[in-house]
């Protein structure tokens, strides 16, 4: 007799391998059956435990519908990172320093898939960088008013308790993307939030490259035994391609540039050059409680032109 489908949570990824938490929270490694059942972490699938006697992993048949899938796409490739999540974590740190457009570039993908962003700038115990990183930040703590982006100052290596109770708070009953660039700390933001996950991720990167020390691309780890919160550590923050996104897609994916963009007097005003352009007038004003900061606005014309240039 055929086995009946069950329903599992994917909880880790490597290529087209990952590991399947089940309701009952066993967690075994799956296949997709076919193109059409490649998951993500976060996605809610309908699974088959092999055959008797057949070893002890499963099949995806089937990807439940998602509420969201967070991905970035250059010219030759699509790569999501997560699906169905509630908000998006960006960690940066007083050092290294971060690139702005790289920040502005996850925000955007954040925005166009409908998913919260939240910034947390870490090594608040670097006083001098700290500062700098801070001022720099300061066009998305107050990117217009009601539509600001939380920037949370932390210290997770000298200050780890104030931190964990600064991240509770915003993450309890979520699922919450972590993503940054190399070296701001997120192995430890992790590490401080579920102790034991670099034991986890270990077992799990073995177990789906049966042996081979390569990390595990992407992984979920709860915070409670109830399992209503979660974490999902991804790598990839560098090199993100925005490639979805049309250039008129732009401007609403940018509160501030959005915040002006019905002030135009064409519709479909590109903020660039246009009489009457509510964008511009906005930039004029400054980075005052209502204006645009000037290298926000940059941002916003270069990848606009670039995304043009690179649309088929
Ligand atoms: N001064 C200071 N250093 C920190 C803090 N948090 C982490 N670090 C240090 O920053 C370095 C990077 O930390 P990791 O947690 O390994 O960073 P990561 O983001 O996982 O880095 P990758 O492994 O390169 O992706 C380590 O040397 C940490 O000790 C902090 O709050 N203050
Ligand atoms: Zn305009």
């Amino acid at each position: 007799m055929a086995e009946a489908l069950r329903q599992g949570l994917v909880v880790a990824s490597h290529g087209r391998h990952c590991v399947v938490e089940t309701q009952d929270g066993e967690r075994r490694i799956c296949h997709p059956r076919g193109k059409r059942s490649q998951s993500v972490v976060g996605d809610r699938v309908a699974w088959l435990p092999a055959a008797a006697g057949q070893g002890n992993e499963g099949t995806i048949e089937k990807v439940e519908e998602r509420r969201n899938l967070f991905y970035r796409q250059d010219e030759i490739r699509t790569k999501s990172f997560a699906a169905n999540l509630d908000q998006i974590l960006i960690l940066l740190a007083a050092e290294p320093v971060f690139s702005e457009m790289q920040l502005a570039r996850a925000l955007i993908a954040a925005q166009a898939a409908g998913i919260a962003p939240l910034i947390a700038l870490n090594k608040s115990d670097l006083p001098e960088p700290f500062e700098r990183a801070w001022q720099r930040l300061q066009p998305y703590r107050d990117i217009g008013e009601g539509r600001h982006y939380p920037v949370l100052p932390l210290s997770l290596a000298q200050a780890p308790e104030d931190a964990r109770s600064a991240l509770i708070p915003l993450l309890a009953g979520k699922t919450t993307l972590v993503l940054g660039p190399s070296g701001v700390g997120k192995s430890t933001l992790v590490n401080l939030l579920v102790p034991g996950a670099a034991v986890l991720t270990a077992e799990i990167s073995q177990a789906l490259n049966s042996g081979r020390h390569t990390t595990t691309s992407t992984a979920l780890y709860w915070l409670d035994g109830q399992r209503d919160t979660a974490v999902i550590d991804s790598p990839g923050f560098q090199e993100f391609g925005l490639h979805h996104i049309t250039p008129m897609d732009l401007a609403r994916c940018m509160p501030d540039i959005a915040a002006h963009a019905s002030h135009c007097k064409f519709y479909n005003c590109t903020h660039l050059h246009e009489p009457g352009c509510g964008v511009i007038s906005a930039l004029k004003m400054g980075p005052s409680a209502d204006g645009i900061s000037a290298i926000r606005y940059s941002i916003y014309s270069d990848l606009f032109k670039k995304l043009g240039q690179t649309r088929y």
